[in-house]
């Protein structure tokens, strides 16, 4: 698992050792450096001659680029640093003169920001000092200048030309929100200090990030991280592997109320993956026509009433002043739905409420309920509640309106998207498993049967534990992105073959564990 913490966190960590004198740049800078050491080795014969541009701010952000300029110089690479403002970390300055390297005082002469920039591109590595945890609001003045002429030298692309390594975060990222308010250079790595933040893992900032490396500077964080993201040894390792007395109820019934004539197809997704997913039974309660569609796809669903131990209420159903109640004729499916969702205080059954279920909520919601809306159903869940907001809003900063959305209906909430926040009364998740290939018709309708048939094995205990619910939907949001990957490694892929994936996904995570 990833544990990431607020900058206010950080910085109460590091206040005691820095008091007691420990070098925490020098470990910090020394590390980044030999990352960098081991990622040029990766793409050269030689290191010697390697052109490194330090884009170095203020602060000691700045400071580490500095530091680590000076160990890369000493081992034969030639270093430039482009200062951007007037002030630079002293020690780290003095450190890379000492060791032989070039400094470039930009802020005093911004006309040179596009020829500075050009250079930068045709290097072998930027590292993006400007700033860090200790940034205020976007880049601004001289660093945003030559980040905006530096991206157009690249064409925009990552990976071409100079590898980008930010230094603790790509500079001008919100680190505790992952909010993109200006200008930042996209990094194909982020080394950062003492524990992830989470705007390294929250989109929009997470798509800026590259790869993510953590480096242990000894700081010891208290109390409970910010944001999580689960790997897939905790998946595999919390995953309800049956045992020899277990049987279908044990293994847990999904009571599927999802579908209409006109979209059939979200309940024969949802039921598949149900199925794939390894649910004791799936129970389907909606239109007969529907009903038959999902048999003659998978003839282990049963349609008939009974007891279930986990909703999936709404795929494929329309909001409810759309809806031209098949729910209500056919089967009783939403009524018996409608019971647990509304007796709360007698009902003690988890649910998935996706799509339509999600017109039909009526809050306040117990944590066991999983909300599963994308951008744009939030936008209208939120609004029903009277926020004034808007989907872009949700999209530039998605935990924040998920946890809104947790607030105001108390259940727990998952938002779809390329990466997938979740939000519980224990804390937040964020998983980035999903290639993009994912975003396709029916994938929403695999993740709910998908987190159904997880939530319905261990049904009693999420009712128990309040946060137990969001662990299990981040863990569906790793499991649905993992089987995507598995259906068709690097290319497109249709939301049934996710569903065919599962099993083979469940196994290797479980192997793996
Ligand atoms: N405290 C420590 O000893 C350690 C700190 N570390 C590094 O220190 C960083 C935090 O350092 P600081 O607190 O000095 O802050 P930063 O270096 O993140 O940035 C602060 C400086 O940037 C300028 N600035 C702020 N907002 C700006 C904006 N929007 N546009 C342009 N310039 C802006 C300000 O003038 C300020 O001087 C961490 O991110 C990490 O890289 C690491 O070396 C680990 C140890
Ligand atoms: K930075």
């Amino acid at each position: 698992m990833i544990e990431a913490w607020n900058a206010a966190d950080v910085r109460a960590a590091e206040a005691p050792l820095l008091e007691a004198g420990e070098p925490l740049m020098e470990r910090a800078s020394f590390a980044l450096a030999m990352q960098v050491l081991a990622d040029l080795r990766a793409r050269r014969r030689h290191l010697r001659g390697a052109r490194v541009v330090l884009l170095v701010g203020a602060g000691n952000n700045g400071g580490d680029a500095l530091h680590a300029g000076g160990v890369l110089a000493r081992r034969g690479l030639a270093v430039t640093a482009v200062l951007v403002s007037e002030r630079a970390h002293t020690g780290g300055l003095a450190a890379l003169r000492s060791a032989g390297g070039r400094v470039v005082e930009l802020f005093a002469d911004p006309a040179r920001t596009a020829a500075v920039a050009a250079d930068a591109a045709s290097a072998d590595v930027v590292l993006d000092g400007m700033v860090g945890i200790g940034a205020r609001g976007a880049l601004r003045g001289p660093a945003a200048d030559l980040v905006t002429a530096l991206t157009d030298a690249r064409g925009g692309r990552r990976g071409s030309g100079a590898r980008v390594v930010a230094v603790d975060l790509p500079s001008g990222i919100g680190a505790d929100d992952g909010t993109v308010d200006g200008p930042v250079l996209p990094a194909d790595r982020t080394v950062t200090f003492g524990a992830a933040k989470p705007g390294l893992l929250l989109p929009p900032a997470a798509h800026l990030v590259g790869e993510l490396t953590v480096v242990d500077i000894g700081l010891s964080l208290e109390g409970a991280p910010a944001l999580r993201r689960l790997e897939a040894v905790d998946v595999g390792r919390a995953w309800p592997v049956p045992g020899p007395t277990d049987q279908k109820y044990s293994r847990g019934v999904v009571g599927l109320v999802a579908g209409t004539s006109t979209y059939p197809g979200a309940a024969v997704l949802s039921a598949s993956a149900a199925v794939r997913a390894g649910a004791g039974m799936v129970r389907y309660r909606g239109p007969g026509a529907v009903g038959h569609a999902v048999l003659a796809a998978r003839p282990e669903v049963v349609a008939a009433p009974g007891r279930v131990q986990s909703w999936v209420v709404g795929p494929g159903v329309p909001p409810s002043d759309e809806d031209d109640g098949q729910h209500g004729r056919g089967g009783g499916g939403l009524a018996a739905a409608r019971g647990d969702l509304g007796g709360m205080s007698q009902g003690a059954t988890p649910a998935v409420v996706d799509a339509g279920g999600l017109s039909l909520l009526e809050p306040p919601c117990p944590p066991w309920f999983v909300l599963t809306p994308h951008a744009g159903e939030l936008e209208t869940l939120l609004r029903r509640h009277g926020e004034d907001v808007h989907r872009r809003d949700v999209e530039a900063a998605p935990l924040r309106w998920a946890r809104r959305a947790h607030e105001l209906t108390g259940a727990t909430v998952l938002l779809k998207g390329g990466v997938t926040v979740v939000v519980g009364p224990s804390g937040a998740y964020a998983q980035a498993d999903a290639p993009a290939w994912l975003s396709t018709a029916g994938a929403g309708d695999v993740l709910a049967g998908l987190l159904g048939a997880m939530l319905a094995a261990r049904s009693a205990e999420v009712v128990e534990r309040p946060g137990l619910a969001a662990e299990i939907a981040a863990a569906a949001a790793l499991v649905h992105g993992r089987a995507a990957e598995r259906a068709n490694p690097g290319g497109p892929v249709a939301a049934l073959d996710v569903a065919d994936a599962l099993p083979a996904t469940v196994a290797s995570l479980v192997a793996q564990a």
